[in-house]
Formats: structure tokens, C-alpha cells, sequence
């Protein structure tokens, strides 16, 4: 059996005194997406920037595609692909001579003309990269990890800054490679793409996974822990509902207007709640009792506190 597409062992990374990665290990089946979660800083771009081969790890062991990626970089650069955060070109380089280039050191590149027509930037093939908007160059810098028909590509926030209709577009291009059996490793901070996407998810936090799992597996652990989650004007006064609710249920605001009930959910509380929205007039709209979705997962597993 061929070896995994990515496999990290007891990875640890120090910046100086920081240390970025502290022990992280990390299996990528081939064929699989694996989507790496964590806060800011917690250590995902170190870890990506390892495998990719311009970062060596303190200590660890990293394969890629079977290869070690700081001593057989020569034969791992044609076979994986590399979207950088941030992306990056020559200002004045038009987006069909970026792709152009990229394209001409690939064995058996994908036509460049048809990869930007679906990426949607058929349109603006001729404008300056620094012309394009920031949403274009992520899709730009897409097509370059793609183009040269990679067998894993390593994708640093992908679809950062882009609108939901280009959103949509690489999230249907991925599902594609995927099912062409093209190995993603991805980086991201929207959980919803994680929960569309990801064969597996691992969660990071300062350096270590905290947890992984298929997005259906997260959400299930702790079954019982089912919450009813509602919306409503933004601003109720939580600590009032919380307070007619049972000693040890909270009630949090997670965004403005979008409600959930901390603790155990059973018919009396949901009756609770929906008595005292009708008591002060509040209309409680798309009230849910369920399993918890991944961004509550990850909020339970990294704190809720912003991190600097
Ligand atoms: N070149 C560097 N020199 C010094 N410190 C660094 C360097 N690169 C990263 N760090 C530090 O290592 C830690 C992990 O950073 P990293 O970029 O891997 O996090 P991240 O999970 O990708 O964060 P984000 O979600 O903000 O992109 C941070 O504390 C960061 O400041």
C-alpha cells in the first residue's frame, strides 16, 4: 500500500522563545481532505510551511507522499501543490502569463485557459495581478497550486477574502479533485467549510491537536449534550432568560440575534424558554434543538477568549 499523503510524528517547531508546533502529529490518507483548525497562532501555517518543505521541523518526523520534505524537495515540488496565505506574484505579471509560467514547469499541466474559466476569472485573464481584487488573486494563486496536476496540495486559507459565489466555486473545484482522488490538506478558519468539505478535521491549539475526527464524528461526541439554539432580535437580556432557567444552564448570545441554551436540553427547558420569549414579547425564530454544530465544538475545545 502507497504511504500516506501526509504523515507528521511528534512535529515540534520553536520560532526563538515561541514555540509554534509542540508535538503535533497528523495522519493524511490519500484521496482524503483533511482541513486544519485551530485560533490564531495555534500553529497551522508552521505546521503547512514544514510540510511543504520551507520550514525544518526542530524535531519529529514528517513525510510527504512517503518523501521528507527539507531533504527530497527536488522530487516532491513537481507532485504537490502549494497555495500560500496571502497568495503572492509580480505586480505587473497578467493573470494568463501568471498561470502560463507555472503551467510551462509542470510535466503534464492542466490547460491554463480552461482552469481560469473555472475559476471564474476567464474575464480578467489579461489584467495585472495587482489589478485584480484580493478575492481574484486567491483564485489565481488556487489555479497555480492546481495547474500542474498536483497528487496533494497544501492550501493556506483558501478561500480568505472571497465572496460567497467564488466561495462556492472552489469548494465545488475541491470536491472535484478530491473525487479524482487528489490528496488536500487545508487550512481554514470558516467552519462551515470544514463541515462541507472535510473527510477529516483535525482541531489544533497552541501547537497540539486538541481533537480530530470526521465533522459528523465532532459534533456527535457527547450526544446528550444537545442544544437549543435560537434566533431573535439581538440584545435580549440573557442574563434575565438565564435566570429562569435551572441553576446551572447559561444562556450566550454567540452572535447578534443567534442564541443558545448552555446545558442539558429537556421538554421543561424548551418550554421555559419559549414562555418566557412570549412573557417580554420576543418572537423566537428558528428554534432548534440539536446536536452542536463545529464551531461549538471548536469554541468548547479552544475557549471563547479572542486570542492577541
Ligand atoms: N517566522 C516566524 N518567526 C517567529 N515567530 C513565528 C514565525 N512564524 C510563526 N511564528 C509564531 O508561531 C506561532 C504559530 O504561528 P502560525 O502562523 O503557525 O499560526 P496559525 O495557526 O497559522 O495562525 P493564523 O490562524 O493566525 O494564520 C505564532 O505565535 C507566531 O507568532
Amino acid at each position: 500500500m502507497s504511504a500516506p499523503a501526509v504523515q507528521i510524528t511528534g512535529l515540534v517547531k520553536r520560532f526563538g522563545g515561541t514555540t509554534a508546533v509542540d508535538g503535533l502529529d497528523l495522519d493524511l490518507p490519500r484521496g482524503t481532505l483533511l482541513a486544519l483548525l485551530g485560533p490564531n497562532g495555534a500553529g497551522k501555517t508552521t505546521t503547512v510551511e514544514v510540510c511543504e518543505g520551507f520550514l525544518r521541523p526542530d524535531t519529529g518526523t514528517v513525510r510527504v507522499l512517503g518523501l521528507d520534505p527539507a531533504r527530497d524537495g527536488a522530487a516532491l515540488r513537481p507532485r504537490i501543490g502549494v497555495m500560500p496565505q496571502g497568495g503572492g506574484a509580480y505586480p505587473g505579471v497578467r493573470a494568463d502569463e501568471m498561470l502560463g509560467l507555472v503551467a510551462a514547469c509542470a510535466a503534464r499541466p492542466l490547460d491554463p485557459a480552461w482552469l481560469l474559466d473555472v475559476l471564474g476569472l476567464g474575464p480578467v485573464r489579461r489584467t495585472p495581478f495587482k489589478r485584480l481584487s484580493g478575492g481574484q488573486q486567491q483564485r489565481l494563486s488556487l489555479a497555480c497550486a492546481l495547474v500542474g496536476r498536483p497528487e496533494l496540495v497544501f492550501l493556506d486559507e483558501p478561500t480568505a477574502g472571497m465572496d460567497p459565489q467564488a466561495r462556492r466555486l472552489v469548494w465545488e473545484l475541491l470536491g472535484a479533485l478530491r473525487a479524482d482522488g487528489v490528496s488536500v490538506l487545508l487550512t481554514t478558519h470558516r467552519m462551515e467549510e470544514a463541515e462541507a468539505l472535510a473527510d477529516t478535521v483535525v482541531i489544533v491549539d497552541h501547537g497540539r491537536v486538541v481533537a480530530q475526527g470526521s465533522p459528523h464524528a465532532l459534533t456527535a461526541e457527547r450526544a446528550e449534550a444537545a442544544q437549543l439554539r435560537f434566533r431573535a432580535r439581538p440584545g435580549l437580556d440573557i442574563e434575565l432568560l438565564s435566570a429562569a432557567l435551572p441553576e446551572g444552564y447559561l444562556v450566550r448570545e454567540s452572535s447578534p440575534g443567534a442564541y443558545r441554551v448552555e446545558g442539558l436540553v429537556d421538554p421543561q427547558v424548551v418550554s421555559t424558554v419559549t414562555a418566557w420569549c412570549a412573557q417580554h414579547g420576543v418572537l423566537a425564530e428558528e428554534l432548534h434543538v440539536g446536536r452542536r454544530d463545529l464551531e461549538e465544538v471548536f469554541l468548547e475545545l479552544t475557549g471563547r477568549e479572542p486570542r492577541p
